[in-house]
């Protein structure tokens, strides 16, 4: 049994799989640029964020339908569930739908169905959150918000993600703004490439409740202790960052130094079906890497349940936190 813990950032559409890939491009009647699944597969070789965003976009073609979202997103949670994930905050990235003729409301339908019976057949609990794409414009990201409104009683929080060098959060002030107008929690990637400086921006422009990724938070020593300070939860991807190359190896992560620091860090998957695992997945690689201790996974599964958005059920998180503690390691 793997230990239990919440899964804050995860891409819906990072996880599909090269055989679903395949039976959906079947069912829907498109053609991929690639033979089989073991060719596909010979394509996860990434130099940086950019080259695999090339892919992940590329291969959401053949998500088209209701169903197709429904069936991604059932996949996603049953291997999360087997995985020890109690609780997801799921990403999605509308934009990369609309721009393709797929309309947010049949996005949204799929993965709601998937998600309103997570519950019961999964044991997970589930929140969504809309991702705006950071190389797209402005007025894009307002445009996607404006479509959202219908669908808001589904969708907990907005995001901020793609590629990142080049488009600072600043870009994003108003419609952060109105997204928190409206009720929404902030969220944002910052430091995964781009510089500390946009991980400070996303904290003060945007209002981000917790940062995705962060991993350049430790180039500035002022903006690490203002983190700490201020309990802002770092959601970490190891496996995602040596994949795209953010880190040479894994076993020269700095998630010890960032514990250490006193940092409030999660240990998450990102994209999982692209980066060679889900969570525990990654649980386990940084276990083995960076020789964690028990109890320092043990903090790790802790703060995954102390930083999601779970103020609604507070009773909720603190199951969910007493299940960590309980947790007794093979
Ligand atoms: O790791 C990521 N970074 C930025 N954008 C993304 N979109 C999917 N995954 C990612
Ligand atoms: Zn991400």
């Amino acid at each position: 049994m793997s230990i239990p813990k919440a899964e804050l950032h995860l891409h819906i559409e990072g996880t599909l799989e090269p055989e679903l890939a395949f039976a959906l491009a079947a069912r829907n009647g498109v053609a991929l640029p690639y033979a089989d699944t073991d060719e596909l597969r010979e394509a996860y070789r990434f130099s940086d964020l950019q080259s695999f965003l090339n892919l992940y976009y590329g291969l959401m073609a053949v998500l088209r339908t209701e169903d197709d979202f429904a069936d991604l997103t059932d996949a996603y949670l049953a291997r999360a569930a087997a995985q020890g994930v109690r609780h997801a905050e799921i990403f999605f990235d509308p934009q990369a739908h609309i721009s393709r003729g797929v309309g947010i409301g049949t996005v949204v339908a799929g993965l709601g169905r998937a998600l309103d019976r997570s519950e019961a057949v999964h044991g997970v609990s589930t929140q969504l959150i809309m991702c705006f794409l950071r190389d797209e414009s402005a007025e894009s990201a307002m445009e996607t918000l404006e479509a959202a409104k219908p669908h808001l009683g589904r969708i907990v929080g907005v995001g901020l993600d793609s590629a990142e060098v080049g488009h600072p959060p600043a870009k994003f002030r108003e419609v952060y703004e109105a997204a928190a107008a409206l009720g929404l929690r902030r969220v944002a990637h910052a430091g995964e490439e781009g510089p500390p400086a946009y991980i400070t921006e996303a904290l003060d422009v945007l209002g981000a409740e917790r940062i995705d990724h962060g991993l350049r938070c430790l180039e500035d020593p002022e903006l690490v202790a203002r983190l700490v300070r201020d309990r802002v939860p770092l959601t970490l991807c190891p496996l995602s960052n040596v994949r795209l190359r953010a880190v040479d190896v894994l076993a020269e992560h700095p998630l010890p130094a960032m514990l250490d620091a006193g940092l409030l860090c999660t240990v998450n998957s990102d994209d999982p079906a692209y980066f060679g695992g889900y969570a525990e997945d990654n649980f386990r690689a940084v276990r083995a890497a960076l020789g964690l201790s028990p109890e320092r996974l043990r903090e790790l599964a802790r703060n995954s349940f102390l930083a999601a958005f779970l103020e609604h059920d507070e009773e909720r998180r603190a199951r969910y936190v007493a299940e960590v503690d309980a947790y007794e390691f093979p």
